[in-house]
């Protein structure tokens, strides 16, 4: 379980530019939900997950990971039970390292070993029997830099490094965004399929609506801070595009946009 309590967030306080993007602002993510995060342009959605992850600091409320107080846990000692997956391809891997070396870092996440030790035979045929699913090609190319590879093929990378070690909670940050429709789709599904086999409490935000109701159980709409719409099972299975859509437009409206 994932529970932000009384959040309150500040930008540039005390400066001509402060603003307050959230006011006691509360979010519990119950433990095997998949929450689709949807909401224009900054209304908080990434700011919600960087304080999750401890990569800004609230100004005042808590955060509780499975009932524990995290709030004033490093981020670095977070992320041994969040894996994080960005927009950009080119964060969550290594460009100048091989598809070995770089899944090898990802498994070592948290141990002190060094590479030399762990990128070996045995690692290679698991990482080669890891990758053929994929349909991408990769199993061939474990000594080919991940710098060479496609956008898709990286956040594929990305996706696989983020959940390779015994991790709990899942962020994605518009992992898809930066993807061709068809690409996309294929890490949607690589999604999907790893969520459900490592039983990952989700959370994704997203800007594609259809991804946002096709896939988890939970959808949240977030505008100016707050979150304006929350529904779950049954109700988020009858939403349609078009309801979601509609809401966005009154909201324009009503910002004057
Ligand atoms: N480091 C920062 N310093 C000052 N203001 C910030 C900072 N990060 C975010 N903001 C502001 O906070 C608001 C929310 O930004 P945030 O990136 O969380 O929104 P978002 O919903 O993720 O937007 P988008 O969909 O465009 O990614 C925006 O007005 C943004 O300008």
């Amino acid at each position: 379980m994932l529970e932000l309590k009384h959040i309150h967030k500040y930008y540039n306080p005390g400066t001509v530019n402060e603003m307050c993007l959230f006011r006691d602002f509360n979010f519990r993510v119950e433990d095997g939900e998949f929450v689709s995060v949807v909401g224009s342009n900054g209304s908080g959605k990434t700011s919600m997950l960087n304080i999750i992850c401890g990569s800004i600091a609230a100004d005042s409320g808590q955060i509780l990971m499975n009932g524990r107080d995290i709030t004033n846990l490093s981020e670095y000692r977070r992320l041994s039970k969040i894996g994080r997956v960005f927009q950009n391809p080119s964060m969550g891997t290594c460009p100048s390292m091989t598809i070995m070396e770089n899944l090898s870092l990802a498994e070592n996440k948290g141990k002190s070993y060094n590479l030399g030790r762990c990128v070996n035979k045995k690692r290679r045929e698991t990482y080669q029997d890891m990758l053929r699913p994929l349909n991408l090609g990769l199993e061939d190319k474990l000594d080919v830099k991940v710098g060479a590879l496609s956008g898709g093929q990286r956040q594929a990378m990305a996706l696989l490094m983020s959940t390779m070690t015994p991790i709990e909670f899942l962020i994605l940050d518009e992992h898809t965004a930066a993807l061709d429709p068809k690409t996309a789709e294929i890490n949607m599904q690589l999604t999907e399929q790893i969520v459900r086999q490592k039983k990952l409490t989700s959370i994704m935000v997203t800007h594609n609506l259809r991804y946002a109701l096709e896939y988890g159980n939970r959808i949240i709409m977030m505008h100016q801070g707050k979150i304006i719409l929350d529904k779950k099972g049954k109700e988020k299975e009858d939403l349609h595009v078009d309801e979601v859509l509609g809401l966005f437009n009154e909201i324009s409206i009503e910002c004057g946009n």
